[in-house]
């Protein structure tokens, strides 16, 4: 098992990993790259998947993120959000800087709406909006809340229409214009969307937007609702649904089948406007597009502008929060945060990391606040890696007994992995051993022996209190 999930939301102790700065100049690395391990020729590297020119309908440097913790996350089975923490997850995502905070419908409770109301009077940079169903009734209560926009919703597939509302396209239309036509003359902002898009008829859904679009809609939103749609699906009806309206576009992504940031992503190459996100991804069932999902995809197209838009260091404290407030962990493989999300371990992978991040890394750990670890104490790993090790513990070896110790360091990690504790006091004592003259490169016994006078008996006692536990289990 990972020693590393534990449960634990905030990062463990890396205990067998080493961090790498590559902004110090002492690391040195091989085969001549440069110290600060970027090449040059390395630099000019672009992503090929990258956004190119000829992408003519692709937002993708050009999108507004609309948070809907506050409204799709509250339909995560786990969540109940009290006013304080609303308050505090509003504030965070401000300041991270999402463009649109989406909230509960008032219509839901009483709570809701004085909630509504108080995150409204917040004066947050981010525009308030709440989601209605398609109703005057819903709507009245929505415009006196205070917010900047009301999002609208009403099924249109064949089931939700017979299982759910009971509406006819005839109906459905008639209403979302009463309703659009009222918010609008509120001077506040009022989207219309289709629940269950993907399975929904094509000439209905166009039919609708088309007319929403020509009493001045705000945007039109489609809606993933069962999260069946696939990359090329969505590509295809975005496209279509751009030629049809002149408003913006928001989409609203399921992640039944794993496709939640694919699809946003592909969303907004086909000309999508605006992306729906949850922190952590929570909502109904397995919920939608996660917020760091999306910004970790959007900024391996285009880190500058990615960056130029959100407080990316802040996604780590916002995670954690909403981690807490619904009583969940960051997941071990959360894009960004995951707990291994930068730690590299494989001998291969380590020389490469260490002579230049970018050979295995999209993503910058900085630019996140957050550090890069390259992981020793195991069997995979490699002399290139130790040698660093070597290096940051000032220690002078040349390459041979490196290699001599990272011998040892395999030997005994095929056993157990190895603390980074563990690999410090071997290095050292082989380094001593050297300087001494009492050890040289292949003596394996003499090393042995070295090793077992210089175990520190707190160790060695630790070690057998964990081999009796194992083994009493
Ligand atoms: C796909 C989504 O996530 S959409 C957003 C989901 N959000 C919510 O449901 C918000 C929380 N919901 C609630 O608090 C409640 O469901 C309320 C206040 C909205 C409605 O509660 P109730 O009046 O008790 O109705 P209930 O929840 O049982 O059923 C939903 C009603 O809305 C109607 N309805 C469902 N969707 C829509 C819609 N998009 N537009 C208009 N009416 C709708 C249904 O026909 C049903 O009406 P009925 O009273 O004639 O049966
Ligand atoms: O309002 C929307 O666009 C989407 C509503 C919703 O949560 C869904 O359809 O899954
Ligand atoms: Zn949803």
């Amino acid at each position: 098992m990972c020693p590393h999930t534990n449960g634990d939301i905030l990062p463990n102790d890396p205990s067998h990993m080493v961090a790498v700065d590559h902004s110090a100049p002492s690391a040195s690395r091989t085969n001549g790259v440069r110290a600060n391990g970027q090449h040059p020729r390395e630099q000019q590297r672009r992503n090929p998947y990258a956004p190119r020119a000829s992408d003519f309908l692709s937002n993708i440097s050009n999108f507004s993120i609309i948070e809907s913790t506050l409204r799709e996350g509250e339909q995560f089975a786990n969540a109940f959000f009290d006013t304080k923490t609303k308050i505090a997850i509003a504030k965070a995502l401000d300041a991270f800087g999402v463009e649109y905070i989406e909230l509960t419908s008032p219509a839901a409770s009483e709570q809701s709406r004085a909630d509504c109301e108080a995150i409204c009077k917040l004066g947050l940079k981010a525009k308030i909006l709440t989601h209605i169903r398609c109703h005057m009734d819903d709507a009245r209560i929505a415009v006196e809340t205070g917010v900047d926009g009301v999002d609208v919703v009403i099924g249109t597939s064949s089931f939700l229409r017979e299982f759910s509302h009971g509406k006819d396209m005839n109906y459905i239309t008639k209403t979302a214009i009463e309703v659009i036509n009222f918010v609008k003359s509120k001077n506040i902002e009022v989207r219309f969307s289709s629940e269950d898009s993907f399975r929904s008829d094509l000439v209905d859904l166009l039919s609708i937007y088309q007319t929403v679009d020509k009493i001045g809609v705000n945007r039109v939103g489609i809606a993933d609702t069962v999260g069946c749609a696939n990359p090329r699906q969505v590509y295809e009806l975005i496209r279509t649904l751009r030629g049809v309206v002149g408003c913006d576009i928001e989409v609203h992504l399921h992640n039944d089948t794993g496709m939640a940031i694919a699809n946003a992503y592909t969303a907004l190459e086909a000309g999508a406007t605006h992306i729906d996100t949850s922190v952590l991804g929570i909502g109904e069932r397995v919920g939608i597009t996660p917020l760091g999902g999306l910004v970790a995809c959007l900024y391996a197209a285009n880190p500058e502008y990615v960056k130029s838009k959100y407080n990316l260091p802040m996604l780590r404290e916002i995670e954690n929060l909403v981690a807490e407030a619904v009583e969940v962990n960051v997941p071990f493989m959360n894009p960004i945060t995951g707990y291994c999300a930068f730690t590299h371990k494989a001998g291969i992978h380590a020389k490469a990391i260490l002579n230049n991040p970018s050979t295995y890394e999209i993503l910058k750990p900085e630019d996140f606040g957050l550090t890069r670890y390259v992981s020793i104490g195991h069997r995979l790993t490699g002399w290139n890696a130790v040698k660093s090790r070597v290096e940051q513990l000032g220690l002078s070896l040349n390459d041979d007994e490196v290699k001599d110790a990272t011998a040892k360091i395999k030997e005994l990690a095929d056993v157990r992995t190895q603390s980074m504790d563990d690999v410090d006091s071997l290095l050292r004592v082989y380094h001593s051993g050297i300087q001494s003259g009492e050890l040289a490169v292949g003596q394996k016994e003499a090393f042995d022996a070295l090793l077992k006078k210089h175990r520190h008996p707190s160790q060695s006692q630790e070690r057998e209190e964990s081999t009796s536990v194992a083994v009493a289990a």
